[in-house]
């Protein structure tokens, strides 16, 4: 009785400790108490006249099973102790280290000591100083959801002011030093020689020693919106560059001046006194960033300002009673704001990088020298000297919880091991066990059957097994050689052991549109080795999401989820479209069958340049064009491009040929609220063609949505047009701001040629527009460039650079930051209404376009067309028109409502009915049908 109960208590430890092994189901267990009670009693074998000879043997195996079991139990319970324990660790870790950063980022609790102190009646200086590239800008000007210092101290300044009992006046004003010259930010660049003079600024001193800029705007701020406004205006007026170390950085250095005055205020130290914000220009070794041509001229620069600002400081430090003010501009401008009676407050920006170690040595050598001049108060020193303890706690915190966090992880290996040793030998016993029931059974029933034939029964092992006890093809899979297979089993083919393996499907979405849907796969021993497993009762793979622990990295895209219901026919064609367009690229590009995270990236870049939906003005079915076929093509529009010519240039307005009746029916009935018009420049100088034949790659049109339902469309690339077309989805028909650009030899830049802004009706002639601006800054009409050296052009534009309004800056708040830091992409504005680029993204109504060539990704070159070829395509623009129609992004669609859907649909079938009824054709039946096909 005691044997079987101890049986009985080993099958269910068994089944509570193997629970998880799909094979040891809690059928099994059943099966397996089911025989136990079926063996024969104690009383029953006593008068049985069969002994089982093995049976007592069988005792001793059974106590030894439960030993062993025992063992395997406690084994469990101390790994998932031991999870816990590292699961709560890393909890503890990650919450330092939040705290610890939560304390770094009260940067500008370091600030608010020193704006108290502009109140009181202090010049203030802050600076911020630092390597390229290493954050000075982020930090000053932050980002919406996370302001910088800039922000935090204008808003810290109007808040001091309200509580004051006294009443300021506050003026901002922001000016750069570049290249050694000061520019004022707030004032509108000279584009034409008709505009206004810009005037020249210069240094005065005043006789009580105070500095004065002449000519400098200073604008009177009553809160502390107007002066973000400023601030935001100026910005856009900084000199910034794409160079090696940042993709945005900043050529100049920017100050921005708030000047306060308060009269009968005997408490203030002067009656005027001023606060300077400065994003100093960043430090660069030249050789390392491979700086040349202008570049490296601004670096020079920057780098020359920088140690006349060290040789000040220094002087200071060391109370040399002449300090060399004189040496550049930047110090000739701060000279009352460093030094005695004022404040100066320095962030250091270092880069964590090893190879970056040169210049963060020298930077905090910098900083050092800086601190030993700084006039903090004893108040802010406390809080610096508690704070710097707390950081040092807390450093000392997480590095004793990750000591423990491995201690843990080896005891948890170590467990494996043991587990699996255990495992093994349990499963062996198991088989054993099997065996003995087996035998029992066969017995147990021969007995019977002799019983009634009255036979003697001879205790021999029958081959016939019930089927629970056949191996199963996950006991199969899971032992493989190893599974010690009972005799009757080795007649079967043992099958394959298969490794399992986790999927994830990865779906990235870009514009609301699910463009790739590819398939990750990781096998499970790396997903054992990266991720936390938890074991559940049916022996799945639970991954516990502690991203500490996990090699795996997950990508997200940041973009609103799309209800597939939400979609019509049309986006799902669309959808699919791409899809597949995607599969035929990543064929192409990476014969393995997943497509990676790069992939993915590379491939929504091409998609934008190479416009799926769209070739030149028609839009064709992502049909694959071979790629010698695609050249052909490129050479040949080229060619014809470059052979017009054209002797008059001018813009027009033109109402797009085509049916004017169905067109107007159908504005009649809503599905358009009125004719699409286009407006298109139609003719300009040849000079443009040259550098497009050479540049070209790609042939595409992009539509843009704005938030007031219009759809802009723009061409570029290989159709060397540039048009703007109000497509009939709004009644109103803005004005339209045209900008035409010119790209840089090294692909660096791209420059502004011309801006203008162009009423609807109007007709304007170019080449009195058209402007640019040589390298001395001179500025050039196109007559001018076409009687001097027009081949001089893309030199001058290369010189020119740093005067474009058109930054990468811009493409920012455009693409994901990932696309931007990994790719050299470079980014056009084109700004509609004569807004500022800014407000163009805030509005939602943007492009950011650019080809890839080679590899390489470039800035687009957007050029006017001659008449001859836009007029040659014009016919074919309206019937394009109906056809677009039929791809509208889904976040258009959601930006619109059902209503728009509805009204879309009602267009887009209209267009069809047209279509089929012949009223409409499209020009491109092959091209067509094919892709209705697909
Ligand atoms: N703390 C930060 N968090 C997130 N991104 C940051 C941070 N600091 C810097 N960056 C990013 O690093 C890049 C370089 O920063 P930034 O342009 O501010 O450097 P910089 O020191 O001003 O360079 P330069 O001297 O060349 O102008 C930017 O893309 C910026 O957004």
């Amino acid at each position: 009785m005691e044997s079987r109960k101890s049986v009985q208590n080993l099958a269910q430890s068994i089944h509570s400790l193997l629970g998880l092994k799909t094979h040891l189901t809690s059928g099994w267990a059943d099966s397996v108490c089911n025989i136990i009670k079926k063996l024969p009693s104690e009383d029953s074998r006593d008068g049985s006249q069969i002994k089982c000879q093995n049976y007592n043997s069988e005792n001793s195996n059974e106590n030894k099973d439960v030993d062993n079991g025992a063992a395997v139990s406690k084994l469990y319970d101390d790994l998932a102790a031991l999870t816990a324990n590292l699961s709560e660790l890393n909890l503890k870790k990650r919450q330092a280290l939040n705290d610890f950063l939560d304390l770094k980022d009260e940067v500008f609790s370091e600030v608010a000591p020193v704006i108290k102190s502009v109140m009181d009646g202090f010049n203030v200086c802050i600076f911020a100083y630092g390597q390229t590239g290493t954050g000075k800008t982020f930090t000053m000007e932050g980002k919406p959801d996370c302001p910088g210092i800039v922000p935090h101290a204008i808003k810290e300044l109007f808040n001091e002011a309200g509580e004051s009992n006294h009443s300021f006046l506050f003026t901002y004003s922001m000016l750069e030093i570049y290249m050694g010259n000061l520019r004022d930010l707030l004032v509108p660049r000279m584009k034409k020689p008709t505009d206004r003079i810009t005037k020249c600024l210069s240094i005065i001193t005043d006789p009580k020693g105070g500095i004065e800029i002449d000519n400098l705007v200073a604008i009177r701020v009553n809160d502390v919106n107007q002066a973000m406004e400023l601030y935001r205006l100026g910005s856009q007026f900084r000199s910034t560059a794409s160079t090696n170390s940042n993709i945005n950085s900043s050529r100049s250095h920017c100050l921005i001046r708030i000047s306060l005055t308060s009269f009968n205020a005997p408490s203030r130290r002067k009656e005027t006194n001023k606060m300077w914000m400065i994003d100093l220009g960043g430090s660069e070794r030249l050789l390392k960033t491979k700086a040349w041509g202008r570049r490296l001229e601004e670096g020079k620069a920057i780098n020359l300002s920088l140690s006349a600002l060290g040789d000040v400081i220094s002087a200071l430090q060391k109370g040399k009673p002449h300090v060399p003010y004189r040496n550049s501009k930047l110090t000739q401008v701060l000279r009352d704001s460093l030094g005695e009676d004022s404040k100066t407050l320095m962030l250091v920006h270092i880069s964590p990088k090893e190879e970056d170690l040169c210049e963060s040595i020298c930077s905090l050598g910098f900083a050092t020298r800086v601190r030993s001049i700084h006039l903090g108060n004893e108040e802010s020193e406390e809080v610096q000297a508690k704070k710097e303890v707390a950081m040092v706690k807390l450093l000392q915190k997480m590095k004793e919880l990750e000591s423990e966090c491995h201690d843990v992880r080896r005891d948890i290996k170590k467990l494996h091991e043991k587990l699996d040793h255990c495992t093994r030998d349990v499963s062996s016993h198991d088989n054993h066990l099997e065996a003995f029931y087996l035998s029992k059974e066969v017995l147990h029933s021969k007995i019977e059957k002799e019983k009634h034939s009255g036979a003697d029964v001879k205790a021999t092992p029958s081959l016939e097994l019930p089927s629970f006890m056949k191996p199963t093809i996950c006991s199969t899979r899971r032992y493989g050689k190893d599974h010690q297979a009972p005799e009757y089993s080795k007649k079967r083919i043992p099958l394959p052991s298969r490794r399992r393996r986790c999927t994830k499907n990865l779906t990235v979405f870009r514009n609301g549109i699910s463009e790739y849907g590819s398939e990750c796969t990781t096998s499970r021993t790396s997903c054992l080795v990266s991720l936390n497993m938890k074991h559940s009762t049916d022996y799945g793979i639970e991954c516990s999401q502690d991203s500490s622990e996990c090699d795996i990295k997950a990508v997200v895209f940041p973009e609103q989820e799309i209800s597939p219901k939400s979609l019509g026919y049309q986006e799902a064609h669309l959808i699919y479209s791409i899809n597949e367009y995607a599969n035929r690229k990543a064929s192409k590009i990476n014969s393995s069958k997943c497509l990676t995270v790069d992939n993915c990236l590379h491939l929504q870049k091409h998609e934008l340049n190479t416009g799926i939906a769209t070739h030149r003005t028609k839009w064709v079915p992502p049909i694959p064009v071979s790629e010698k076929m695609y050249k052909h093509n490129v050479k040949s529009v080229s060619n014809k491009l470059q052979s017009e010519k054209v002797h008059a240039h001018k813009m027009t307005y033109k109402n797009v040929p085509g049916d004017q009746d169905s067109v107007n029916n159908l504005a009649a009935i809503g599905a358009i609220s009125q004719p699409p018009v286009e407006v298109v420049v139609v003719e300009t100088p040849t000079f443009f063609d040259a550098p497009v034949a050479e540049e070209s790659g790609y042939n595409s049109i992009s539509h843009f949505h704005t938030t007031d339902n219009r759809v802009m469309e723009e061409a570029w690339g290989l159709s060397n047009s540039f048009m703007i077309r109000n497509s009939g989805c709004c009644a109103a028909s803005p004005p339209v701001q045209y900008n035409c650009f010119n790209q840089d030899n090294d692909y660096s830049g791209v420059t502004e040629m011309s801006s203008k802004q162009i009423d609807m009706g109007e007709v304007h002639n170019l080449p009195e527009d058209l402007m640019c601006q040589d390298s001395k800054g001179n500025l050039l009409s196109s007559s001018d460039m076409e009687t001097n050296n027009i081949l001089n052009l893309k030199e001058q534009s290369h010189e020119s650079e740093s005067q474009g309004l058109l930054t990468e800056r811009s493409f920012k708040s455009l693409v994901d930051p990932t696309v931007m830091i990994n790719q050299k992409v470079q980014t056009v504005v084109f700004t509609p209404n004569g807004k500022n680029s800014d407000e163009y993204c805030e509005a939602g109504c943007f492009s950011a376009y650019y080809q890839h060539t080679e590899g390489v990704m470039r800035p687009c070159l957007n050029t006017m067309r001659s008449e001859k070829s836009l007029l040659a395509e014009l016919n074919d623009a309206y019937q394009e028109d109906l056809t677009t129609s039929l791809i509208r992004s889904p976040e258009r669609i959601h930006q619109t409502g059902m209503s728009d859907l509805l009204g879309h649909k009602i267009q887009s079938l209209i267009a069809s009915a047209l279509l089929g009824l012949g009223v409409q054709s499209l020009g491109l039946e092959h091209d067509f049908f094919y892709g209705l096909m697909l």
